[in-house]
């Protein structure tokens, strides 16, 4: 994308202010978001930092109670339905129905989405053929593999072709193998559709090797924006300038560096995945 082109098109979404609390605890405290049409967008942060409550402001599932959120320019608290025609969201929870096949819980996302009858059927082939479950389309998903559910639940959000695709920790609990099947299902829909993708994850490195932008957040907060590149030099050049001979810190010491000790008090890190949720298990 130009310049250009960039200033002039609609961002794909704008949060600005954005506070939310439960009782005392100030899940999203002031969010500052701006996300780009037709880029991969990584929400970054330990347990707890306020991805998932964002993302469900954003998805409409919870209200704005202050701040302003805009997808594409329509305002999630006042044009709801409008937002929501134009997101796709895959949750944390599982979405997908274990006693259905995977064309089925496809169908089922696809009538909800007001696909027309017309339609239907091509979509919903089309978009298991785009996360390869085409030969498993017919057998129960309680039968599949935690990837292979993670896949019908991105054929699930993407049947009604979205423009925003949201993914609450899309990979999480999944082998590595399977983590990147996942993420070159994403890319090759993006390419092909020019879909934006806001994706929330605990993985350093996925975000590093998959997002073009990430912000860091921490305690509801974003605490750095950027490419994983601009934020890794960036550190290195303080580094550098401290004396450090050949600095390479990973995107996990950014995030270190901006969150502070906060990270340790918190009890929160990157690889303190919950492993509980193992996708494969919240199926059977
Ligand atoms: N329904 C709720 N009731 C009370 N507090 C909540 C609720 N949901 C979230 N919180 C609190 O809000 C804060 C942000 O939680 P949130 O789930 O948004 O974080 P997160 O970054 O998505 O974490 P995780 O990576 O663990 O999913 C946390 O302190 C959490 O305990």
């Amino acid at each position: 994308m130009t310049d250009a082109q960039e200033s002039t098109s609609p961002a794909a979404l704008v949060c600005e202010g954005l506070r939310y609390t439960f009782g005392e605890t100030k899940a999203v405290d002031d969010l500052e978001l701006s996300v780009r049409a037709g880029e991969v967008f990584g929400l970054l942060g330990p347990n707890g930092a306020g991805k998932t409550t964002a993302i469900r402001c954003i998805t409409t599932l919870l209200p704005v109670p202050a701040g302003m959120v805009r997808v594409f320019g329509h305002d999630a608290a006042k044009e709801r339905m409008a937002v929501r025609r134009l997101l796709g969201y895959v949750p944390q929870q599982l979405s997908a129905d274990a006693g259905l096949t995977g064309r089925e819980n496809v169908e089922l996302f696809a009538r909800v989405f007001d696909v027309t009858r017309r339609e239907r059927a091509d979509r919903v082939a089309r978009v298991l053929e785009a996360v390869d479950l085409t030969s498993a389309a017919d057998r129960l998903a309680k039968t599949y593999s935690g990837g292979m559910v993670r896949r019908l639940e991105l054929a699930q959000a993407l049947v009604s072709a979205p423009r925003l695709l949201m993914l609450d920790e899309p990979t999480i609990g999944l082998d590595p193998i399977a983590r990147t099947s996942v993420w070159e299902h994403i890319n090759a829909v993006r390419e092909a559709t020019g879909m934006t993708v806001l994706v929330t994850t605990h993985y350093m490195d996925e975000a590093d090797q998959y997002c073009d932008r990430v912000a860091l957040m921490h305690r509801g907060r974003i605490h750095a924006l950027g490419t994983p590149g601009e934020l890794r030099s960036e550190l290195a050049g303080r580094r550098r300038a401290e004396g450090e001979a050949d600095p390479k810190p990973t995107l996990e010491d950014v995030f270190r560096d901006v969150a502070g000790s906060g990270l340790d008090e918190q009890g929160g890190d990157f690889r303190d995945v919950r492993s509980t949720r193992r996708t494969a298990s919240r199926v059977g």
